[in-house]
C-alpha cells in the first residue's frame, strides 16, 4: 500500500473569516496540503497525539509548527491593480483623475510598448506584490498586447494567481496612445488565446492522474492560475462600438466556455468614480440612461464582472450591478489621493452588493492590500463623522448618536473584503479564500506578529496561557497586524500549495 504524501502539514492557529460578520479562529489546527496544491484536511483544536499520528499516516515533505505569534490566513485578494503604473506609485497625486491621466498615467504607460520595460517593470510589481501577501490580483496592463503577455508570463513564472487584462482605448486619448476598435477587440482576442496555449500546454505536461490518491500525486501546475480579462479601460476613452464588440466577445467566448464546462471570461473597468468623468460620460452616451447603463447595454454586467470604484452610483444603478451578480472594488486609497469621493460601503453592503477591496495603485499610492484595508476602514469613518456633521449642522442632535457609527466597518469586515470578498469577486469562490475546507487551493499567508523585525510590538496579555483567551487573543494580533503591520509580518506565502514568498520555513 503506497503511503500518502503531503507537501505540507501546518499545526498552529488559522484565522479565517466565515461571512461579512464572522470570523473562525481555528487554534491548534492541523493542516495538510497535497502537491497538488488543494487542502488536504483542516481539523482544528487537534492534539499532539493527532499531530504525531498524522506524521506516520502520511509520508510529509515539510512539517511547519506554528509558534504562538504566527497564525495562517487566507491570501489577500486585490481585485483592482494597475501594473504599469507601478513606477509613478506615490508621485503626481496633485492632480484629479482626468488631468491625471493626462498628464501622468498615459506618458508613463505608453512606454510599455517596449517588451523589456514591461517585462522589468512586472517582475518587480509581481514580486512586490507577493512579498506584501497578494496571492491574486486583477491587473489592468496597457494597450499593448504584446506587454501584457509579458505580464502574464511573469505571474505564471512567479506563481501568482490573477487576471490580466489588456486595456482597450480607441477615443478621447492621445494618438501616441489610443488604437483602432479593431485593434481593441483584435488584441484583446490575442490576449486570450495567448493564455489558452499556454494552459494547453500546461495541461499536456500533466501526468494521467487515474487512481484513488491522485490528489496526493498530482503535481503544481499553473493551469488557469492567470486568466485574460476583458477590459475597456473606461467608458470616456471608449466607443459604443468598442464597447459592443467587447460584450459580443465575452457572449462568444462563453458560449464555448459553458460547454466545455469552464468559468466565464472574466471583464473588469472603472466606473462612476468622479464628478467631472460622470458628467462627461453622460455627454458621450447620451442615449444611455446611466454610466452604469453604457456597460449594461454592451452587455459587460456579469457575475464575473468587477466595476472599480462606484462612488456615485444612484440606487437604480446600483440595483442593476446587484441583478447582475457584478462585484464592486472598493478603491479607498485612490478615492481620497485623487480626490474623487468617499465611497458609501455600508450602503452598498446593506443593499446586498458583492464588494472587494483593491489598491488601484497608482491611483492609489499604495500597493499593499494591508492599506487597502485601512484606507476602507478610514473611509468608512469619514462616512460616519460626515453623516454626524450633517446631523449637527440640520441641528437635528447636538451630540451625535451610538447608531451613528453604523457605517463604520470593522477589522472582520475589511478582512472579508480582501480575502472571501475578492474570491467571491472574482467568481473563485469555490477554489480560493478559505483554509479550514478540505479541496481548497491553498493560498495563505504565515503572519507573524514577533517577527523580529515587526513594526510594532505586542504585548502579551496577563492571562495569555489561557485557552479560553485564545479567540480574543489572536482577534487582537489581527487587529495588530491590519493596522500597523507589513511585509515583515509575512513570514511566508503560499500560492496554490506553492511557496512564492518569504524565507523557506519548513522544520
Ligand atoms: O483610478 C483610475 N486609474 C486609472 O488608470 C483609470 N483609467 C480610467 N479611470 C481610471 N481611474
Ligand atoms: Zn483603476
Amino acid at each position: 500500500m503506497t503511503i500518502a504524501r503531503l507537501a505540507y502539514l501546518f499545526y498552529g492557529t488559522v484565522i479565517q473569516p466565515q461571512s461579512l460578520r464572522q470570523l473562525a479562529i481555528a487554534p491548534r489546527t492541523l493542516l495538510g496540503v497535497y502537491h497538488s496544491g488543494k487542502i488536504a484536511f483542516a481539523i482544528p483544536r487537534a492534539t499532539t497525539e493527532q499531530f504525531e499520528k498524522t506524521k506516520t499516516d502520511y509520508t510529509i515533505d515539510n512539517i511547519i509548527c506554528l509558534s504562538r505569534s504566527q497564525f495562517l490566513l487566507p491570501g489577500l485578494i486585490d481585485t483592482h491593480v494597475h501594473a504599469p503604473q507601478y513606477p509613478i506609485m506615490g508621485n503626481g497625486m496633485d492632480l484629479q483623475l482626468l488631468p491625471w491621466l493626462d498628464t501622468y498615467t498615459f506618458p508613463e504607460e505608453a512606454r510599455f510598448k517596449d517588451d523589456a520595460y514591461a517585462r522589468r517593470v512586472y517582475q518587480r510589481v509581481v514580486r512586490r506584490t507577493l512579498r506584501n501577501g497578494t496571492t491574486c490580483a486583477a491587473y489592468f496592463g496597457t494597450l499593448h498586447t504584446t506587454g501584457s503577455q509579458r505580464l502574464v508570463d511573469v505571474m505564471r513564472a512567479a506563481g501568482q494567481r490573477g487576471w490580466v487584462g489588456k486595456v482597450c482605448m480607441d477615443q478621447n486619448a492621445p494618438e501616441w496612445y489610443r488604437e483602432t476598435t479593431d485593434e481593441s477587440v483584435r488584441g484583446t482576442q490575442q490576449l486570450i488565446a495567448y493564455v489558452q496555449q499556454l494552459d494547453q500546454h500546461e495541461r499536456e505536461q500533466q501526468q494521467p492522474s487515474s487512481s484513488a490518491s491522485s490528489a496526493s500525486r498530482c503535481h503544481y501546475h499553473k493551469a488557469e492560475l492567470v486568466e485574460p480579462c476583458i477590459t475597456p479601460r473606461f467608458a470616456p476613452t471608449c466607443s459604443a462600438e468598442a464597447l459592443r464588440r467587447l460584450g459580443e466577445l465575452a457572449a462568444e467566448e462563453n458560449k464555448l466556455r459553458e460547454r466545455a464546462g469552464r468559468p466565464s471570461l472574466p471583464i473588469q473597468t472603472h466606473l462612476s468614480e468622479n464628478e467631472a468623468e460622470i458628467a462627461w460620460v453622460a455627454k458621450l452616451f447620451p442615449e444611455s440612461a446611466s454610466y452604469t447603463d453604457v456597460y449594461d447595454r454592451a452587455g459587460l454586467l456579469s457575475s464575473r464582472t468587477i466595476m472599480a470604484h462606484c462612488v456615485h452610483l444612484t440606487a437604480e444603478e446600483r440595483a442593476r450591478l446587484k441583478a447582475t451578480g457584478t462585484a464592486v472594488a472598493h478603491c479607498a486609497h485612490s478615492n481620497f489621493d485623487l480626490r474623487s469621493g468617499v465611497l458609501h460601503v455600508r450602503q452598498l453592503l446593506d443593499e446586498g452588493l458583492k464588494i472587494s477591496l483593491g489598491t488601484d495603485m497608482a491611483g492609489g499610492h499604495a500597493i499593499s492590500m494591508l492599506e487597502a484595508m485601512r484606507g476602507a476602514l478610514t473611509a468608512s469613518r469619514t462616512i460616519c463623522i460626515m453623516e454626524a456633521q450633517k446631523q449637527q449642522q440640520q441641528q437635528l442632535n447636538d451630540k451625535v448618536h451610538d447608531d451613528d457609527a453604523r457605517s463604520q466597518l470593522s477589522i472582520t469586515e475589511v478582512v472579508y473584503m480582501a480575502t472571501m470578498g475578492g474570491a467571491a469577486a472574482m467568481g473563485l469562490h469555490d477554489k480560493i479564500g478559505m483554509l479550514l475546507e478540505a479541496n481548497y487551493e491553498f493560498d495563505a499567508l504565515l503572519v507573524d506578529t514577533a517577527a523580529p523585525d515587526s513594526p510594532f510590538d505586542f504585548f502579551e496579555p496577563e492571562a495569555s496561557a489561557e485557552e479560553l483567551l485564545a479567540d480574543k487573543l489572536y482577534m487582537r494580533r489581527l487587529e495588530k497586524f491590519v493596522m500597523c503591520g507589513d511585509d515583515r509580518n509575512i513570514e511566508g506565502v503560499w500560492v496554490r500549495g506553492r511557496q512564492v514568498a518569504g524565507t523557506p520555513l519548513a522544520n
